[in-house]
């Protein structure tokens, strides 16, 4: 066999009392790519922060790279010297710099020239572009791409930083962004990549049929432990499941039919014939012209689309996170005007908006997750001049218990909680306080298989309580699975309506694709939903 390009033996990391990795060994190939997956607090972060030495690892733990041992932990930086490098999530491009200066950067500084010649640098950029058949301008701003020529250009930089020794590529999570044509554009990039036999790629995600497509293996971590390695091509998204959450608590990915049929908790809420709580109508904005739509109470309407399409835009507008150009919201007969709505006013007409980028717009990252989830029931739960802290954090603790917010300690930082964590914490923050109208976008993004499930329920719970809610997503099994409705968006307008039988993964999936196509007028148009240009 040949030697395995990185291996990690008796790996463990401890913070405080917690063991967020306990000896974990894995081993990754020189052409391979390597799945790794795990409940939101497995370690998978961890791991990857151990391996670019942000985080030293407990004494004893093992590091080799192409057969050869190095020390723990790694000096800052060494990792690159190794030949490992990263993609995370949210790509890491300075969208002001162009697609070569992003890609050179880190040589550049690396060479120590009192001189960067960037003109050379955009040839060898460029080199690299069309040596993996990347069809993007070196000289073309990032702020310019599209979101998948984004993520290609943060794998091509990625590739750079690798150098002569390179080792391994870590992929955190680089698809959640993507539209699926994106998505299938990326992992041809990668089988490129790892064609050159010396190279491997570590995988991070948390959708299991993604994973089994693009991997030879997959690696399975649980509760920082190495719970398994499975052959990618011998095994099912269900045995993954299991091994991921344990057999008691697997969740199969199904579909909304399966669902419905079984009585499972993650069906769907209910029938969309209801009377509408909410109406949005004849919304403007740079991008979207003319949207209108009804949502009943109890209802959960779905929004999707191809990336540009607009269906992105219109939670963010509504809350007035955005500012629109025209447009009325109606909630419970009260209408204010759109380009009027502020977070604030949004709020106390029961308006509330969970973000997809958590990081950012979810929650404040130095603060405990106590402070987070009580912020907007500080003053319900204490008066105008004094807080109750018992209160507020026996609050904290109930929302943690039914929000499965792991650890369970309000105390902790926000900032410290894996990356599905913050986003159960954040819903937790704003179903807590009974809403009208639930803005949610991309609400499982990052969530292990488990919380996934627990979330659809979580959902359901808030719509029996008769609160219409809008679902912005372009994961289709969790559209199909959640949702009473679905609307389509191409080019800033509402282009197709699904609901029953047509609510399937592979029927919205056509319809998005088939979206960009010129419409007839009238298939453009549906009985609840109007638009206007
Ligand atoms: N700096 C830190 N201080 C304290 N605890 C931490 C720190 N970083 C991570 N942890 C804890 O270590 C555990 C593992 O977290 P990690 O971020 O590795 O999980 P993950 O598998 O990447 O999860 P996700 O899928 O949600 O991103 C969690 O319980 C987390 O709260």
């Amino acid at each position: 066999m040949t030697t395995p390009v990185l291996r990690v033996g008796a790996l463990s990391k401890t913070f405080g009392a917690h063991r967020a990795l306990d000896g974990v060994d894995l081993e990754i190939g020189a052409g391979q790519v390597h799945g790794l997956l795990g409940e939101n607090g497995s370690g998978k972060s961890t791991l990857i922060k151990v391996l670019t030495g942000v985080h030293a690892p407990d004494p004893g733990g093992r590091l080799e790279v192409h057969g050869r041992p190095v020390p723990l932990p790694l000096a800052p930086g060494e990792f690159r010297r190794l030949g490992i490098s990263v993609v995370h999530q949210d790509l890491g491009l300075l969208p002001e710099l162009s697609v070569a200066e992003n890609m050179r950067v880190a040589q550049a500084i690396a060479a120590r020239r009192a001189v960067v010649s960037w003109r050379a640098e955009r040839r060898l950029a460029g080199r690299t572009l069309q040596r993996y058949k990347v069809d993007v301008d070196p000289a073309a701003p990032v702020a310019s791409l599209g979101d998948t020529e984004r993520a290609l250009v943060a794998i091509l930089r990625a590739v750079e930083e690798l150098g002569d020794s390179r080792a391994l590529l870590i992929l955190d999570e680089p698809t959640v962004f993507l539209p699926r044509e994106g998505t299938d554009l990326l992992f041809g990039l990668v089988r490129e990549l790892v064609a050159d036999g010396r190279t491997g790629v570590l995988l991070v995600s948390h959708d299991l049929h993604e994973v089994l497509a693009h991997t030879s293996c997959v690696s399975v971590l649980r509760d920082g432990r190495l719970e398994a390695t499975v052959d990618s091509a011998a095994t099912t998204p269900e045995r993954l499941a299991e091994l991921i959450v344990g057999p008691a608590g697997a969740v199969a990915p199904r579909s909304r039919a399966a669902a419905a049929g079984s009585g499972d908790a993650a069906g769907p809420v209910g029938p969309a014939t209801r009377s509408p709580r909410v109406r949005v109508r004849d919304l403007h904005a740079p991008r979207l012209h003319g949207v209108s739509f009804d949502v009943g109470r109890g209802e959960v309407l779905g929004l999707t689309g191809l990336a540009g399409s607009g269906a992105e835009e219109v939670l963010p507008l509504l809350y007035g996170a955005r500012r629109a150009r025209g447009g009325v919201l109606e909630v419970d007969g009260g209408e204010q005007p759109v380009p009027s709505a502020r977070p604030a006013s949004s709020l106390r007409r029961g308006v509330v908006y969970v973000p997809a980028d958590r990081r950012q717009d979810g929650g404040v990252l130095e603060e405990s997750v106590e402070r987070n989830v009580t912020m907007p029931v500080l003053t319900e739960l204490g008066s105008r001049w004094r807080l109750r802290p018992r209160a507020l954090r026996r609050r904290a603790e109930e929302l943690a218990e039914r929000f499965d917010v792991r650890p369970r300690d309000p105390g902790a930082v926000f900032g410290t909680l894996s990356g599905g964590n913050q986003q159960k914490a954040v819903l937790a923050k704003w179903l807590q306080v009974g809403p009208r109208l639930v803005l949610l976008a991309e609400p499982t993004q990052g969530v292990d298989v488990g919380a996934r499930a627990h979330i659809f329920g979580l959902l359901r719970a808030v719509a029996e309580d008769g609160a219409a809610t809008v679902l912005a997503s372009s994961d289709y099994e969790q559209l199909a699975t959640v949702c009473d409705r679905v609307l389509v968006l191409a080019r800033g307008r509402v282009v197709a309506e699904l609901s029953g039988p047509e609510l399937d993964p592979a029927t919205i999936s056509d319809r998005v694709l088939s979206s960009t196509a010129p419409l007839p007028r009238q298939q453009a148009r549906t009985p609840q939903t109007q638009e206007s240009s």
